[in-house]
């Protein structure tokens, strides 16, 4: 078959994929305003582990199943941007207001990094700094730098993920 062939095939899924993302959204939202009713936490763990067990599961033990996990953890972070644009986190914030300074510890595992970094991506933050530094006991503590309008709703709105996600959160 020839490349243009394949490729508008490839443009046709594409289209279908971003249309079911966006119904997920949709879903998203109607969540999202159930937890404001009912009181509950925009980051629910044991239901995050669910879907990608469930991602796990569809794609056996292909090659790319690693990867399509980090992909989805990175979809799933930022339907939580923007839930909590609807329902935002409380921050006390003790820095400047053209950017903001974090520690957090993560679990350490492959992809681990990639995935916390990316909610400062998809909220347009930029990074000016970072280290990271392995610690005992499987932990990774990370110190991130970075310049945005952190009045900006989807500035706390990222740090609300960030804090979610780590085991230890601090704002410098
Ligand atoms: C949509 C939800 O909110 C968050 C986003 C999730 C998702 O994108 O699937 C899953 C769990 C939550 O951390 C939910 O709680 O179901």
């Amino acid at each position: 078959m020839e490349l243009k062939n394949l490729r508008e095939q490839i443009d046709q899924i594409d289209h279908e994929i971003i249309i079911r993302i966006l119904q997920r959204r949709e879903l998203i939202r109607q969540v999202a305003e159930y937890k404001t009713e009912h009181h509950l936490p925009v980051f629910a763990p044991d239901r995050e582990q669910q879907v990608l067990s469930k991602v796990g599961e569809q794609v056996g033990h292909d090659n790319i199943n690693p990867g399509l996990k980090l992909v989805y953890g990175i979809l799933m972070d930022l339907n939580k941007l923007y839930e909590y644009q609807i329902q935002p986190k409380e921050f006390e914030i003790p820095t400047a207001l053209g950017g903001a300074s974090v520690r957090a510890i993560l679990s350490d595992h492959p992809g681990a990094l990639t995935r916390y970094l990316s909610p400062l991506a998809a909220a347009d933050i930029s990074i000016t700094g970072i280290h990271s530094q392995a610690m005992p006991g499987g932990k990774m503590a990370v110190d991130i730098e970075m310049v945005g309008k952190i009045q900006d709703p989807g500035f706390i709105a990222a740090l609300s993920v960030l804090s979610d996600t780590a085991e230890q959160f601090t704002l410098l």
